[in-house]
């Protein structure tokens, strides 16, 4: 199948998403688009995908003018997407999940009328190559973060698509099952299938693209094969003239060694679903950034939530500067001193209909008067898209209508305002371009600068060595390693990561010190 779209146009109010834009897609092709956040890369494609219709220009498929102004149209022409934000039935099984998305199922495919049928291992084709060893009945709300993007996927390769657009599909996923997708990318794309892959990253691009088109401010600037890119040029072309960007810096060491620990974990236990964390204990001095790497489905979720104050504990506390904030002798409760930067922000983090201004005012909600006076607030929202340049750059602009890289630096720049002591921040760089990542490491760490302690949960194991002090590895719930970055190589965590070193570098109690306890009053 061959699809060009034609000088299409389209505009949100003031802002061209997309601005005449002229690209072909060839059968067989892995086509990478990339671009800044907020380039117009997702619009583009949910106007293919029947999503909004173009203000200007025309899509035409094998050659004839057609027009797709409904998802369902896409799909009977054989074009599937798989979006950012998943579609899934929490409480179902990954079985009736992928049933249920199945397009007109036949009476014979639901379970317990005929067992487990042929039809039934037909949705699972792709499972079992994509996720080899998990359970059909297990329940969604029990994946993790990455395995749910791969459901997502499974979905759409099950309706037989001839076109399929993946929306940055590796931005949650851990290096190894990253790898398995590109393989059945490629593998997609030798069967005759054409792959539009939405991405940041450069790996993804050189694992599986033959061609990568370039967006910038709405605009296409660039067709490349791959041979013709390397990274350098690809970020230039992205960024324009705006990539001069200073170092990162992190707090050296010296500043907070010796010092008492600014938070201490102490033998925190808890249970949610088949999630649970064991026994972990850690002390994080002021100015420290402790990365905690593991794949994904380890205990993250639910440490970052105990941390928090959304997550009850069956044991155990939570010390700020020697008072007890959590514990599990009280009712979990969120509190100002500590900042949240939650996985999937546009999901867990902001209310979609709500403005900019009132999704910041939000994080402050208890010292709102009945009556709030907005112009503070709404200068304060000024100043954050001004820090993180956040685009469409207008407080009043429901945060919906943001693309999910902006949302995401919304929500940090939410999160890091005013004092904070501790800041749990889950994969804040997912889905960022290079030069937004950069922007946030640069806020986060300049907290750490100013005193508070940083849990700073990864699957980037290149930037936790880079910016981490210490690295504590996550695996089944409990703490299976502590490393130095400077001592230890990517190996050694990644046996951590997957249960094999059992005996760390330096035992956590090892690096722990003793916290000077106090109960609050
Ligand atoms: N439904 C909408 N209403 C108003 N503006 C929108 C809407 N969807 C997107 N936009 C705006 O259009 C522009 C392009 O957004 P789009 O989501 O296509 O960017 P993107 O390149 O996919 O970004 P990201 O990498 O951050 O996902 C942004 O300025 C965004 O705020």
């Amino acid at each position: 199948m061959e699809i060009q779209l034609y000088n299409v146009t389209k505009r949100f109010g003031e802002v061209t998403a997309n601005d005449g834009i002229t690209l072909d897609i060839r059968q067989g092709e892995v086509l990478a688009l990339l671009g800044e956040n907020g380039a117009g890369k997702s619009t583009l494609m949910k106007m293919l995908f029947g999503l909004y219709p173009p203000d200007e220009g025309s899509i035409l498929v094998n050659n004839r003018e057609t027009i797709i102004d409904s998802p369902q149209k896409a799909m009977s022409l054989g074009i599937g997407m798989v979006f950012q934000q998943f579609n899934l039935v929490p409480a179902l099984s990954v079985l009736d999940n992928l049933l249920l998305a199945y397009p007109t199922p036949p009476f014979w495919t639901f379970r317990g009328l005929f067992g487990e049928t042929g039809s039934h291992r037909k949705v699972l084709t792709y499972l079992e190559e994509l996720m080899p060893g998990l359970d059909p009945s297990t329940l969604v709300r029990d994946l993790s973060v990455g395995q749910r993007q791969l459901l997502e996927l499974v979905k759409v390769l099950n309706l037989d698509a001839k076109v399929l657009i993946l929306d940055e599909p590796t931005s949650v996923l851990p290096p190894q099952e990253a790898e398995r997708l590109w393989g059945l990318i490629r593998r997609l794309g030798e069967s005759g299938r054409s792959v539009i892959l939405i991405t940041h990253k450069m790996q993804d691009v050189m694992a599986c693209a033959h061609r990568v088109v370039v967006m910038r401010a709405g605009k296409l600037v660039q067709t490349l094969s791959r041979e013709e890119c390397s990274e350098a040029s690809l970020v230039r072309l992205m960024m324009g003239d705006s990539n001069q960007r200073s170092s990162i810096d992190v707090t050296p060491r010296d500043v907070f060694s010796g010092k008492p620990p600014r938070v201490s974990i102490r033998k925190l236990n808890a249970r949610q679903g088949v999630q649970s964390i064991e026994n972990i204990d850690l002390d994080i001095r002021p100015g420290e950034i402790l990365g905690i790497a593991g794949v994904s489905g380890n205990g993250q979720h639910l440490l970052a939530d105990s941390l928090v104050g959304l997550a009850p504990l069956s044991q155990g506390e939570v010390i700020i500067d020697g008072i007890v904030l959590h514990s599990a002798a009280r009712a979990p409760k969120t509190s100002e001193q500590v900042a949240y930067i939650p996985e999937q922000p546009a999901v867990n983090a902001v209310a979609s209909d709500l403005s900019l201004t009132t999704n910041v005012a939000l994080s402050h909600f208890r010292q709102l008067r009945f009556f709030p006076a907005w112009e503070p607030e709404i200068e304060q929202t000024r100043e954050i898209i001004r820090q993180y340049q956040v685009r469409p750059d207008s407080p009043s602009l429901p945060a919906g209508q943001l693309s999910g890289g902006n949302l995401q630096k919304l929500v940090v720049g939410r999160e890091l305002q005013g004092r904070r002591d501790l800041i749990v921040a889950a994969y804040p760089t997912m889905g960022l371009d290079a030069g937004a990542a950069h922007d946030i490491y640069q806020a986060l760490f300049a907290k750490a600068h100013d005193g508070a302690a940083v849990l700073w949960i990864s699957e980037d194991l290149d930037d936790l060595m880079a910016y981490a002090h210490r690295i504590a590895v996550l695996q089944g719930g409990q703490i299976s390693g502590m490393f130095d970055p400077r001592e230890c190589d990517r190996l050694d965590i990644g046996r951590a990561m997957t249960g094999e070193h059992q005996s760390a570098t330096a035992g956590p109690t090892a690096i722990n010190a003793e916290p000077h306890t106090r109960a609050a009053s």
